[in-house]
């Protein structure tokens, strides 16, 4: 199967470029396209960066070609990672709507070509912010079922970690997902968490330890607060040791938050997390995995885009996994989507 991936040559779409073919992900008679601009920087480094994948990899390299316009975009699973990313330096923040302003031309642009120039088959795993504004126009344009947006799966990655962490186990033995918006909006479904080798009992006092009495309720003016202690923090070395000091649901916003702010970005981690669900989508199982999908009613009658525990395959997400959640979670999503609703209206408007 094949892969293409839009904004080739950005921080994020490099190290994705970069992952999947020194990860092996794509046998060689696979083909990768490199997406990039026509004319500007990317449009002349996305050539380079070809040559430069082919000089490191070439025996184990799937062909490698390049495209400069979105009509000209194949393959069996698309990964958007085109676009603007707010500044990674600390006290210069970036609204959604800024964002969205400056993303939703490219977003439209693939949205409109891939309808009309695919092959109706595509996958498409949105990885550009907005990433539910990504997904919500794509999924208007391809049917809602292939589009997903990874930025869930990403939170679910990182909280599996920081509870793993926490529990000072392996994070393959964590279970469990995070929904809601990407970023500071997501939701921590605790009550999905498994641990491997724990029973019902042992796990349900394994996560109250955890979650040291709290609720989700107090989750946003927890997260307000721990964004201000981190701004009077100068010292990153000391910043990131007073993340280490939180509970697991609270560090998986935090720490990313202020990686970002650092100036160091998240590009790794978040190519990691993608790599991983396009493995998935290739793999040909359905799997369950945490992505921002389009939904008709499947969550709390919720129509328009959130991040939910969804079953992933070749076709792209079949159902939703969340028949339910924790009142306090419950809350939390409906307000959360609320918010996303909110935010994606006026360019959806302006879409139509
Ligand atoms: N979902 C996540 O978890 C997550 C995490 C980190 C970053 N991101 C997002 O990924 C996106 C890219 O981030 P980055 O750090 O790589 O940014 P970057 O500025 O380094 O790269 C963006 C790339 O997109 C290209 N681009 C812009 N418009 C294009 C178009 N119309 N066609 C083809 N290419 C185009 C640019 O030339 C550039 O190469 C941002 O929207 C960012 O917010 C998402």
């Amino acid at each position: 199967m094949d892969v293409a991936v839009l904004g080739a040559t950005g921080d994020v779409g490099r190290q994705i470029c970069t992952q999947l073919v020194e990860r092996r992900i794509l046998p060689t008679t696979s083909r990768l396209q490199l997406v990039g601009r026509p004319g500007g920087a990317s449009g002349r480094a996305v050539h380079g960066l070809r040559a430069d994948l082919i000089d490191a990899y070439d025996e184990h390299a799937p062909l490698l070609d390049v495209a400069l316009d979105p009509t000209e975009v194949v393959a069996d699973v698309v990964v958007v990672a085109a676009g603007m990313t707010a500044p990674a330096t600390s006290g210069v923040p970036m609204s959604r709507a800024a964002l969205a302003d400056k993303n939703v031309g490219v977003f439209t642009a693939y949205a409109e070509a891939l309808a009309r120039h695919g092959s109706g088959q595509e996958v498409v795993v949105v990885v550009s912010n907005p990433v539910e504004l990504g997904v919500a126009i794509m999924a208007s344009a391809l049917g809602r079922q292939r589009v997903i947006g990874m930025g869930a799966w990403l939170d679910t990655l990182r909280f599996r970690r920081e509870i793993a962490v926490s529990l000072g186990v392996r994070r393959h033995r964590v279970g469990g997902f995070v929904g809601g918006q990407h970023g500071e909006d997501l939701v921590p479904l605790w009550s999905t968490v498994r641990i491997s080798g724990l029973d019902v009992d042992e796990r349900r006092r394994a996560v109250d330890r955890l979650r040291g009495g709290r609720s989700l309720d107090g989750f946003a003016a927890e997260v307000a607060s721990a964004k201000e202690q981190l701004a009077a923090t100068s010292d990153m070395g000391q910043a990131f040791a007073l993340i280490d000091s939180w509970p697991p649901d609270l560090r998986v916003v935090a720490r990313p938050w202020m990686t970002h702010q650092s100036g160091a970005k998240t590009a790794a981690g978040t190519a990691s997390a993608t790599i991983d669900l396009v493995d998935t989508i290739l793999d040909g199982r359905d799997i369950v995995v945490a992505g921002q999908v389009a939904l008709a009613g499947e969550v709390l009658d919720r129509t328009g885009v959130l991040g939910v525990p969804v079953v992933v395959g070749q076709k792209g997400w079949t159902r939703v996994l969340l028949d339910q959640p924790a009142p306090d979670e419950a809350r939390r999503l409906a307000a959360v989507a609320e918010r996303i609703d909110a935010a994606n209206a006026p360019w959806l408007r302006g879409a139509a």
